[in-house]
């Protein structure tokens, strides 16, 4: 997979030459390049912003620097990226939504900064590629590039090859539909607290009835919206006597 990001704050993308997607950058799985949206610039002060028509508070940033890096960044004798573009205005950025974007050959990141990008360039944009506002939640950001990395993790670890253990994928929170199970690990009691006897049992099938009883009722509890959004066809009678 290839991935653009766009930024006024490079920097920010620094962690991203650490741990699995530091390695998957290293063995070709993930090619990613980070660009300074002021390199499209070319005034003396490198601007990148201009006072919202219409009045209001801070500022937008002016399309001309993002339609000439778009430019750049989607030659016309490559197939075109899906340009992604954080925003509180954004669809819900969720697993289903990671998993098709692990699928792309080509992500293109625009992040935005002030209030946000001038809507033309996005508008521009959907002329010649696939353009998704994604947000991670109501609540406000400063900008675009936490989204990014957030986005980059969930999308990267997915790839083949990227998660040693890809079994783990299949068995993690929003993988099938609910919250994981609660996890331990040695010693088998710590400061008096016990490890569930079932989990030391070696009954596997004891073990993985216990940890979809416990997955259903931690959702139940903290995310009832989940279980609503269930397939019904995913649960089985001793799930509905649980
Ligand atoms: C505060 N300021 C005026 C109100 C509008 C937003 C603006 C800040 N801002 C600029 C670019 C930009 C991109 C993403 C986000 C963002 N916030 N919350 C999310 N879940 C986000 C995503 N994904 C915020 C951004």
């Amino acid at each position: 997979m290839r991935v653009d990001i766009v930024s006024i704050f490079p920097e920010y993308f620094a962690p991203l030459d650490l741990s699995l997607i530091g390695r998957a950058r290293a063995n070709g799985t993930l090619r990613l390049a980070v660009h300074d949206l002021r390199g499209w610039t070319h005034d003396v002060h490198r601007t990148v912003d201009d006072t919202p028509y219409g009045g209001g508070p801070g500022m937008v940033m002016r399309p001309e620097p993002w339609g000439e890096a778009l430019d750049a960044l989607t030659p016309a004798e490559l197939p075109p990226p899906r340009l992604l573009v954080p925003s509180p205005a954004g669809v819900p950025f969720t697993q289903a939504l990671a998993h098709e974007l692990a699928a792309e050959p080509h992500l293109l990141f625009a992040c935005g900064r002030y209030e946000g990008i001038d809507q033309r360039v996005l508008d521009h944009a959907a002329t010649r590629m696939p353009v998704t506002e994604v947000s991670l939640g109501d609540y406000v950001l400063f900008g675009g590039e936490v989204a990014v990395l957030v986005i980059l993790e969930a999308v990267t670890r997915l790839l083949p090859g990227v998660l040693g253990n890809a079994g783990s994928l299949t068995e993690e929170s929003h993988a099938h539909g609910l919250l994981e199970a609660p996890m331990y690990t040695k010693p088998a009691t710590w400061r008096g607290l016990p490890v569930p006897e079932v989990l030391r049992s070696g009954d596997h099938g004891r073990i993985a009835r216990w940890r979809r009883d416990e997955a259903l009722v931690r959702t139940g509890r903290r995310r009832p919206d989940m279980l609503a959004g269930l397939d019904p066809q995913s649960l089985d009678k001793r799930d509905v006597a649980a």
